[in-house]
């Protein structure tokens, strides 16, 4: 055995892949020890059905941006294809590892556990293990008292600023060594225009050019699903796999606000990010969210799965083009906007009447900036599950006439309807049988019927879920909520 290791800290990225405000490498590179960089790609997430290959060359390209910034320093990311504990174990062989650092992560119950072995192996072998709040995330808590003064007093202090000296870091040949011994992970991707790229050099592109051209119509267009994609921020995936931290992007926030002339604009981004760390708050206190809701007095609903219907929505092919056009929209580049999602997953659990379980892994797949964290109460808010918030059936036909007026975005992605009027786009099954042979085009041919009945499905919904909502179980369940939460729910004000 050998005796005489060097002594080395680790840290271990997770949805923290930036080097700025990173306060994990900041802790590590305080010390006297070379810290090694370290991501592994866990084959145990990688085979998770909520993640898919889009995440995982968003995240090869972050470490691909993260490496070219520490040419400087004489050192990479070991980027590794195992599991962590393997990882670990291997690393003890030719190290001594003093004290892992890394942030904390509210994600799915299959990366909570893996961090309960960690913690016990981390014991085992003597290791320290030093975990960071995340995004003023704050484990552990047993109510919101105070937690909105805490979560600014956190947003308010000063970020914390890498050190780049060599010295601090196992240098790359040492790096090199160590992917003789372990299986080293292959960090090209195909070069793809369609999704954002991964990376804290195109974040700060998307945050600068944000606040210098895009915002000022950020409150108008946030709904519209075509305008969102340039005034939104697009900012999430990148604060969903840390490329920025939320500090960095409120503190720019405040930085342009102070000389902008659309400080309204501002404000409501800003709210966004309190949202943001709201629902987060939220899952890292009510983990049960994946699979439950979060409301015990709707665990006797009961809705039948019908693959056929599920197969429609996942596909785009519901008869209901802003539907269609929104999910195709989302399977081929990743993203949508908040407005549209929030009526995906109403269309999903209340018109098709499905349980929004069967929606999660679909979606998460395909956002790009899938956080478990926004994800699963979100789903659950807009299937009207928490008890307290308002019930909302969004009208996909409404939303159309309101947001795609002209039918720009439908006919950009359900190009079936590309060559009809703009007055039959919306609602192509009105067409009369003369409109359809004048336009060359026959419903339930060139495109599918409705699979379901917009006015009945959406009575039957409402009329249930009111129900339910008198129900004392419900009623018991969201005082307890409220109670926990402090705060009003906030996240469907749009
Ligand atoms: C069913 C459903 C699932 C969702 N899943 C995710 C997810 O996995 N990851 C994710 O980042 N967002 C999720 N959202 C929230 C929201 O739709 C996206 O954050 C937003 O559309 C991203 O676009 P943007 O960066 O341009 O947002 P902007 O409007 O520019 O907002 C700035 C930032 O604020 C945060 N934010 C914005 N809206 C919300 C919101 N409603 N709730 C919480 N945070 C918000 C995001 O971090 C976003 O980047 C989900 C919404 C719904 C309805």
């Amino acid at each position: 055995m050998n005796t005489n290791k060097k002594h080395i800290n680790v840290v271990w990225f997770k949805r923290d892949l930036r080097l700025e405000d990173n306060e994990a490498i900041f802790n590590a590179t305080r010390t006297d020890i070379p810290t090694l960089l370290l991501y592994v790609f866990e084959k145990s997430l990688e085979n998770d059905a909520h993640y898919s290959s889009r995440h995982w060359n968003f995240i090869k390209q972050s470490l691909v941006d993260i490496n070219k910034q520490l040419e400087q320093s004489n050192t990479q990311v070991l980027a590794v294809s195992s599991e962590v504990l393997q990882v670990f174990n291997i690393l003890e062989e030719t190290y001594k590892i003093e004290t892992v650092y890394s942030h904390q992560e509210t994600g799915l119950k299959i990366t909570y556990e893996r961090d309960k072995t960690f913690k016990r192996f981390c014991k085992n072998n003597q290791i320290n293990w030093v975990e960071n709040t995340n995004n003023g995330i704050f484990r552990a808590l047993r109510n919101r008292t105070n937690w909105v003064s805490k979560w600014e007093k956190y947003m308010n202090e000063p970020q914390f600023i890498f050190n780049s000296k060599a010295e601090k870091f196992l240098s790359t040949e040492a790096i090199s060594e160590l992917e003789k011994v372990l299986e080293k992970t292959n960090l090209e991707t195909v070069p793809d225009t369609i999704f954002q790229k991964g990376g804290s050099t195109m974040a700060g592109k998307y945050l600068q050019n944000f606040f210098e051209e895009r915002y000022h119509n950020y409150n108008s267009h946030i709904s519209k699903p075509l305008l969102a994609r340039k005034s939104c921020s697009r900012l999430s995936p990148y604060i969903a796999w840390g490329n920025l931290s939320s500090r960095q992007v409120l503190q720019k926030a405040a930085t342009f606000r102070l000389t902008s002339s659309h400080k309204k604009q501002i404000d409501s981004f800003v709210s966004r990010l309190t949202w943001q760390a709201h629902f987060i708050q939220k899952f890292e206190m009510e983990e049960v969210m994946e699979f439950e809701s979060v409301n015990k007095g709707f665990h006797s609903l009961k809705k039948k799965v019908d693959e056929n219907y599920i197969e429609a929505w996942k596909t785009g092919q519901t008869g209901f083009p802003l539907i269609d056009a929104c999910m195709r929209c989302l399977n081929e580049t990743g993203y949508l906007n908040f407005r549209m999602r929030a009526m995906l997953v109403s269309f999903f659990t209340h018109n098709l009447w499905q349980p929004w379980q069967e929606a999660t892994q679909h979606l998460s797949q395909m956002f790009l900036d899938f956080e478990p964290g926004i994800h699963f109460p979100q789903l659950q808010m807009q299937a009207g599950e928490t008890g307290i918030n308002m019930l909302r059936i969004y009208n996909p036909i409404k939303n159309s006439y309101e947001h795609d007026p002209d039918g720009e975005f439908i006919k950009k992605w359900v190009p079936e309807l590309r060559n009809l009027p703009r007055a039959f786009v919306h609602e192509p099954y009105k067409m009369t049988y003369l409109d359809q042979r004048f336009n060359d085009f026959e419903v339930g041919i060139n495109y599918p019927k409705p699979i379901v009945s917009m006015e009945r499905t959406r009575k039957f919904a409402s009329d249930f879920l009111w129900k339910m909502k008198k129900n004392p179980l419900v009623k018991e369940e969201s005082f307890r909520i409220l109670k926990l939460h402090t705060m009003a729910d906030i996240g469907d004000s749009e």
